[in-house]
């Protein structure tokens, strides 16, 4: 398709499931389904209670199979997918590192595979489930923020639950204002319009800024023992895990254990949307292919991976404001590079105090205690020795962000 197409097909946001005013966020989850599928909204519901009291199996054991029929439209699959989500982490996580299980039941199993297969998203819970489609307002009228925000599900770990789900919904919503910007800047640049251009690079730096103030509130929400030894856990994903090694038998769907990567928010669209408007091409990083990232466009939701895709093949920005030599583009750009180096130092910082720290102090005890380190896959877990594969990789990933700076002319 012509660059011009494709500009046309960007200005429709809503195509793409943008929200002009959320983002990627799903505005407005549903809370409810039909009564038919009380057993799987009732057990999602009390997971925490459930998988404290060792009694989540024999929960899912009475649990009928529901067919998926009655479903309607895109907001009730989500929320079955959600919930059908929660309740497979709890279900494989919920012995921690040392009861792992093999099998997820049919019960589970087939319905969150139909239901996975009609969004295009894999059969384990990812971003787009537990962040996007995971919240309500309290007072419907009220704004987005802490005090007026809820989740829908929940693990153990109490309110870092709650925190970091929320948090990372504000800095998604901080975004929203920049996603939008994309589709002016790329009317912008096939119509050569440098003022519109550089007005819409600001909302993109200013947005970047907003999400990281709304990170700072990760402080105050997550406490960092309750999400290393717990939250964590239940975000792992079975690929490349050597606690289940060849992944999980999804029963009465395929006869073979498959893998599948654990949530991450390298499954956000927002921030390899933000990459790809800038011309940011990350490389691989210890214990961290360079295809992990664009393995992760395959744990987003559809509409979201083809907005990225259809940002990708459009005119490149980079290209363009080299091209002008025009000070205040050039300027402007670089602006938005470095709130987006700035944001990922500070996400660094992050997961040195929720990982790295607790990870050391938890080899310590278990040095004198004994018992192993939850040594997960993917997000949020350490990985290599003594976890510093993903700190490499952030920083690999920030590196490469600050390098895309455009030079002096
Ligand atoms: C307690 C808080 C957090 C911790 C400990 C943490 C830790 C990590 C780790 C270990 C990774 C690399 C592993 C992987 O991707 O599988 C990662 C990646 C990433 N995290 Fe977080 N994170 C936290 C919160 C957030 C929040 C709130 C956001 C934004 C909504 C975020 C955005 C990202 C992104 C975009 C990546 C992919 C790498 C990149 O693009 O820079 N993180 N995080
Ligand atoms: N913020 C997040 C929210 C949900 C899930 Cl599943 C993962 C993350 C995350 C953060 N950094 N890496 N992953």
């Amino acid at each position: 398709m012509e660059h011009e197409d494709k500009s046309e097909s960007l200005q429709n946001l809503e195509k793409f499931h943008v929200s002009e005013e959320y983002g990627f966020v799903l505005p407005n989850p549903l809370t409810e389904l039909p009564d038919y599928y009380a057993p799987w909204m009732d057990v999602a519901a009390n997971l925490p209670h459930l998988i404290e009291g060792h009694q989540l199996r024999r929960e899912v054991a009475k649990m009928p199979l529901l067919s998926t029929q009655y479903l309607r439209g895109h907001r009730q699959l989500r929320l079955a997918r959600l919930a059908l989500g929660f309740i497979t982490m709890g279900y494989v996580w919920q012995g921690g590192s040392r009861q792992t299980v093999k099998i997820l039941p049919r019960v589970l199993a087939v319905p969150y595979c139909t239901i996975s297969e009609l969004l295009d998203l894999p059969p384990i819970l990812v971003y787009a489930d537990c962040v996007l489609a995971n919240w309500k307002k309290r007072d419907p009228c009220g704004p987005l923020n802490v005090e007026n925000l809820d989740i829908l599900f929940s693990f153990p770990g109490g309110d870092s639950n709650k925190g970091f789900f929320l948090v990372s919904l504000l800095v998604e919503a901080a975004a929203a204002t920049g996603i939008k910007a994309i589709p002016m800047i790329i009317n912008a640049i096939l119509h050569h319009d440098r003022c519109s251009l550089e007005t819409a690079l600001q909302d993109v730096a200013l947005s970047i800024c907003k999400m990281r103030e709304a990170f700072k509130l990760i402080h105050e929400c997550v406490n960092p023992g309750a999400f290393f030894r717990s939250l964590r856990i239940y975000l792992s994903g079975w690929k490349d895990s050597f606690l289940m090694p060849e992944g999980l038998v999804y029963e009465g769907v395929w006869d073979s254990p498959k893998q599948f990567s654990g949530g991450s928010a390298a499954q956000s669209s927002t921030l390899q949307c933000f990459d790809v408007l800038l011309g940011i091409q990350h490389r691989a990083a210890q214990g961290f292919s360079a295809e992990y990232l664009g393995c992760m466009r395959d744990y987003m939701p559809a509409a979201h991976r083809a907005f990225i895709q259809t940002l990708a093949s459009g005119p490149s920005l980079r290209q363009f404001v080299l091209a002008t030599g025009d000070a205040g583009l050039h300027a402007a750009f670089n602006k938005c590079v470095l709130a987006l180096v700035d944001l990922r130092s500070y996400h660094i910082q992050i997961a040195t105090k929720y990982i790295t720290i607790p990870a050391g102090r938890c080899r310590a005890e278990q040095q004198q205690l004994g018992g192993c380190v939850h040594e997960g896959t993917s997000v949020l877990s350490e990985r290599g020795t003594g976890g510093t594969g993903f700190m490499r990789f952030l920083k690999a990933v920030r590196d490469t962000t600050r390098k895309a700076q455009l030079t002096e002319q």
